[in-house]
């Protein structure tokens, strides 16, 4: 469990980034920081593997602060995943991903073993291993950061906006296979986006953000969508609009459920008990209650 009690950053030049920010991160889980540029995202996953220092405050991973210890040794134990990969251009494929063992005095033939099984792991074919990054696309680019994230097994992952730089279509493939990766490894996963459907999709916790990373709301995303906090949250979810503004229309053959532009979006189920049993599913989606709905 990761902890932020009345965290604060403000940076040298003045700048207010975060104020009084206090949140447990459950294990196991993952919680997405979702809000508006200059929020205050960043800042915030930053502080948990110290690339940040708070100004006040504490950060602590299962009840041990972060400030305590030597940050460098905390960094090679939080796995760190960011936009445009951050891969070392002139490190092959595979000596990207085994960098941080390699930090932690892993002899270079048992590193490169582990980072072969990395990108099986991934999804990425092992004759990419040879490849510099300039070699590969957008999205292979990506998942070999993700791969040197999870390379030393790390408990917790950090992925500050890893999927914005790709095309929507790798980016729905690469969302799909995060979600595949995190029911087969179990991490602490906390995820950066300005993009709520992003939020929605991988979440178990979402936490709306906004300036100086004041929490407008946080909860599942069924807990959000049901029950928007307020005017702010309500308009950024965009619970009045789009895919999410869906009303019933009744056809010859049962009910269906189309969206704010009139497009059918799927059949809707005739289950009112499983609604009621939904409440005490926090990770259902709504999207579970429709039949054929293909997802954000
Ligand atoms: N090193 C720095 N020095 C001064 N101000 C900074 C620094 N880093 C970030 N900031 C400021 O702190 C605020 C929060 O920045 P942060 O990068 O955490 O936001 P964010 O929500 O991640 O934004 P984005 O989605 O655009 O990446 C912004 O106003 C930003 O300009």
């Amino acid at each position: 469990m990761i902890e932020f009690r009345s965290v604060t950053k403000t940076f040298p030049d003045g700048t207010h980034a975060v104020g009084d920010f206090s949140l447990v991160l459950p294990s196991r889980k993952t919680t997405v920081f979702v809000g508006s540029s200059g929020c205050g995202k960043t800042t915030l996953l930053r502080m948990i593997n110290r690339m940040v220092e708070p100004t006040s405050g504490d950060v602590e991973i299962d009840g041990e602060s972060v400030l305590g210890g030597d940050p460098v040794a905390l960094r090679r134990r939080i796995g760190y995943v960011m936009q445009n990969s951050g891969l070392m251009p002139h490190f092959t494929v595979l000596d990207n991903v085994a960098t941080v063992l390699r930090l932690t005095g892993v002899g270079k033939r048992e590193a490169h073993e582990r980072a072969r099984t990395m990108l099986d792991t991934v999804g990425l074919d092992q004759h990419l291993a040879d490849r510099y990054p300039s070699q590969l696309s957008g999205g292979q680019q990506q998942r070999v950061g993700v791969a040197r994230g999870l390379a030393a097994d790390p408990n917790i992952l950090l992925m500050d906006e890893p999927f914005g730089a790709v095309d929507p279509i790798v980016r729905a493939d690469l969302q799909q296979e995060l979600i595949r990766l995190q029911s087969e490894l179990d991490k602490t996963v906390v995820f950066v986006t300005h993009d709520i459907d992003e939020a929605f999709l991988l979440g178990d916790q979402v936490v709306i953000l906004d300036k100086g990373a004041r929490i407008v709301q946080v909860g599942s995303p069924s807990e959000i969508i049901e029950n928007p906090a307020d005017d702010f949250v309500e308009a950024f979810i965009g619970a009045e609009r789009g895919r999410r503004a869906l009303t019933v229309k009744q056809t010859p053959h049962g009910a269906v459920v189309v969206d704010s532009e009139g497009r059918t979006q799927g059949r809707l189920r005739e289950a009112p008990t499983a609604v009621a049993s939904d409440a005490a599913e926090p990770a259902s989606r709504a999207s579970d209650a429709i039949d054929g709905a293909s997802g954000p």
